[in-house]
């Protein structure tokens, strides 16, 4: 049996090696400096075949933003490789199934993470939670409705440093599926610190727009691709970044995207699925919608604490029964919810749902309706009415988003 345990402080060069490999990334032995200020080494495990690092995963303490606005602590699990020649043998298992209990340990109640691929993580309990989808648009056809109010000016990173974090706050304490950024988080985002593996940030422009009063409503940051084609230009913007105080920034700074001469085709990836863009334009059909998948997958590990939380889109009662084979989230719960906040407590009265853990993951941030999985057995009903009275509740008045990527 490999052994299994948190890492010392000498053993974090190794676990960034064995990191990168499992991903692989053949150059990442010279990432361990710099990635050390972000490690928690109380919650970064390994697995061990004699004194080699063979699996790794680690967490890091966060807060998961849920409908309603308000937070909870959550623990937000990264890093989760076994080396090739290790595989299949149960050794990544171990480690989420003992990060979870560590985290339950701690008292957090909800894991977050993101998943490589669909099939790994369902059946330790998480639930794909959140969606993006990217845009692309040709900017030669694309108008926008209105014209815009304000200015967008281009300034330094280092000014795009200090407007992005606050505006990202706004974004984060309004957007179900949100988790908090570190200045740590900001400095890498900005490739003022870099991890030596991944190479030099592509360059990017930095743009603030400001409404006629000159207050801060967004920023963004993109890089372009300098391309022609029988002397047309061809060339595409990436948009890496946008976050706006609401549709007045959107205008600015899409109308600054557009505007770019030079470029053809505009392309957003990371979008939340019911972004205002197609409505911003003369014609909607402009903006095509592709890349359309889960992003944050979340883990309930304390239903009473998540559920009683968040808010729901109409008031309503529900009696529904977790199954959950780890023990964690197992059990029956009275909810009683509404708009304005919810009480949730453990029962023994009869359930009108049953819901797996995985499931309940799924629907908790609004991302996912009831109806859709109890129509694909995942959700099943014991009392008439409930699958439509609990879609309604669990609805969020916009669609849960994650942009922080770790
Ligand atoms: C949050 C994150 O960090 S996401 C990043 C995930 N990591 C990667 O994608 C890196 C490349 N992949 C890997 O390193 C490994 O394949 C891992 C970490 C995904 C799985 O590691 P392993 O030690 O092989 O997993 P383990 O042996 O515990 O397998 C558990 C089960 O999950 C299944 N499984 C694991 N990975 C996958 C996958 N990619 N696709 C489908 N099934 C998978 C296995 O088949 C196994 O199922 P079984 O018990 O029914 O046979």
């Amino acid at each position: 049996m490999h052994e299994l345990r948190t890492i010392t402080e000498d053993e974090v060069g190794a676990f960034w090696t064995a990191m990168a490999t499992g991903f692989l990334n053949p150059n990442g032995s010279g990432d361990a400096e710099v990635r050390r200020p972000g490690m928690h080494l109380d919650r970064t495990f390994a697995a061990f075949d004699g004194a080699r690092i063979v699996a790794t995963l680690r967490s890091f303490p966060t807060e998961l933003t849920l409908p309603g606005g308000a937070t909870v602590p959550a623990s937000a699990v990264t890093a989760v490789t076994t080396t090739a020649t290790h595989r299949r043998r149960g050794l990544a298992s171990r480690l989420v199934r003992h990060d979870l209990a560590a985290s339950v340990e701690r008292g957090e109640p909800v894991s977050v993470l993101i998943a490589a691929e669909w099939p790994i993580y369902g059946r330790f309990g998480y639930g794909a939670a959140t969606e993006h989808q990217t845009w692309t648009v040709d900017r030669k056809l694309a108008r926008l409705r209105d014209r815009p109010q304000g200015t967008v000016e281009f300034v330094d990173r280092d000014t795009a440093r200090a407007t992005l974090p606050p505006l990202f706050e706004r974004h984060r304490l309004r957007s179900p599926g949100e988790i908090t950024r570190t200045d740590r988080y900001w400095d890498l985002d900005h490739g003022i610190v870099r991890i030596p593996s991944w190479g030099d940030p592509k360059p990017a422009f930095h743009v603030v727009a400001r409404d006629p009063a000159g207050e801060v409503v967004g920023a963004a940051r993109y890089t372009v691709e300098n391309k022609w084609t029988d002397r047309q230009p061809v060339g595409t913007v990436e948009l890496q970044t946008m976050y706006t105080t609401g549709p007045r920034g959107d205008l600015l700074l899409w109308d600054h995207l557009l505007s770019l001469d030079l470029a053809r085709t505009v392309q957003a990836g990371d979008r939340p699925v019911d972004d205002t863009l197609p409505w911003l334009l003369l014609d909607a059909r402009h903006a095509r919608a592709s890349e359309r998948f889960d992003a944050l997958w979340a883990r309930v590990c304390d239903v009473p604490a998540v559920l009683g939380a968040r808010t729901y889109g109409v008031p309503g009662t529900l009696i529904l029964e977790v199954v959950d084979p780890a023990g964690y989230a197992e059990g029956r719960f009275a909810l009683d919810g509404g708009p304005f906040g919810a009480t949730c407590t453990p029962t023994t009265e009869s359930a009108d749902l049953t819901i797996g853990v995985s499931a309940l993951g799924s629907i908790l941030l609004g991302g996912y309706p009831v109806r859709t999985l109890a129509a694909a057995g995942l959700v099943d009903e014991h009392s008439a009415g409930a699958v439509a009275r609990a879609t309604r509740m669990f609805a969020a008045d916009r669609a849960p988003w994650c942009t922080t990527w770790f």
